[in-house]
């Protein structure tokens, strides 16, 4: 809020993470842990996930024998076990263990998730939209999360099947165009002019 008591809206940055270079750790293997795994290889099959819970979904385990890159440790979580992770994400039923591991988390510079308590959270899920290689992310501020999946559909929906293609085009031109880059950027400008309104 600012001092007239007007929201500054969203102010997280979006960042789009290479899931296959680097370690995610979930913690929890029940339904919210599946549902983060589930988010996590939507948006790339190859994600390298460690999922660490003594009670592991049988849909998890499936998820876990379909890929290499996903590894279950069968056990409680352990302090050590933050050393091993990139991006942590805690999903378990337990709030104080949250707590717990949040701070161990932070004196590591760890960037973490904190499934259903957003006020412990570095980060936020999104929902996600894919077109071959356009990705959209989607964030509510945390304000509607039923919001952001039916505008996901919406996006979905309207989005052409051709822009996996008018992307490859786009990029064909990119790699042959000469110049120096001021006049490379003005000549992708005019391609691109005919798709907005302002045509500019
Ligand atoms: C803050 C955030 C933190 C985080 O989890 O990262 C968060 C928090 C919470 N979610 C809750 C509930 C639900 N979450 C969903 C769905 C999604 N939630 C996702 C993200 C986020 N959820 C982050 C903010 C995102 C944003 O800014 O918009 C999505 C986008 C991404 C993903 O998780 O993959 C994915 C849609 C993916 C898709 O389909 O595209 C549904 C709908 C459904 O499942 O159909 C419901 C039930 C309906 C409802 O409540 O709206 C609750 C209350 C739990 C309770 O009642 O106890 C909390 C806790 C709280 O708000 O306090
Ligand atoms: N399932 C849902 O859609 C929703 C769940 N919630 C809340 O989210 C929390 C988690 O929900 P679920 O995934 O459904 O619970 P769940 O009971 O299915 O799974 C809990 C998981 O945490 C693991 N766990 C517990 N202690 C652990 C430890 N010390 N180390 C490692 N793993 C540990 C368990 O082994 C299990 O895999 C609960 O507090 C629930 O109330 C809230 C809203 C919706």
């Amino acid at each position: 809020m600012n001092e007239v008591g007007i929201s500054e809206g969203n102010v997280l940055f979006p960042v789009f993470l290479k899931l296959n270079q680097i370690q995610t750790v979930v913690v929890g293997g029940g339904n919210v842990g599946l549902e983060k795994v589930e988010a996590l290889l939507k948006n790339d099959p190859k994600a390298r996930i460690r999922i660490i819970a003594p009670l592991i979904l049988p849909a998890l385990q499936e998820l876990a024998d379909g890929s290499e890159f996903i590894e279950i440790l069968n056990r409680k979580v352990r302090g050590g076990d933050l050393k091993g992770a990139d991006l942590l994400i805690l999903a378990t039923d337990d709030y104080s263990l949250h707590e717990k591991l949040k701070k161990k988390a932070k004196k590591l510079r760890l960037l973490t998730n904190v499934a259903d308590t957003p006020d412990l959270c570095d980060f936020y899920l999104g929902s996600t939209v894919k077109k071959g290689d356009l990705k959209i992310g989607i964030s509510t501020n945390g304000k509607s999360p039923t919001f952001a999946k039916r505008f996901r559909e919406v996006l979905e929906d309207i989005l052409p099947d051709s822009t996996p293609e008018l992307l490859n085009q786009l990029k064909t031109i990119r790699d042959d165009l000469k110049g120096d880059f001021n006049e490379k950027v003005e000549r992708l400008n005019e391609i691109t002019s005919v798709l907005t309104k302002k045509g500019k």
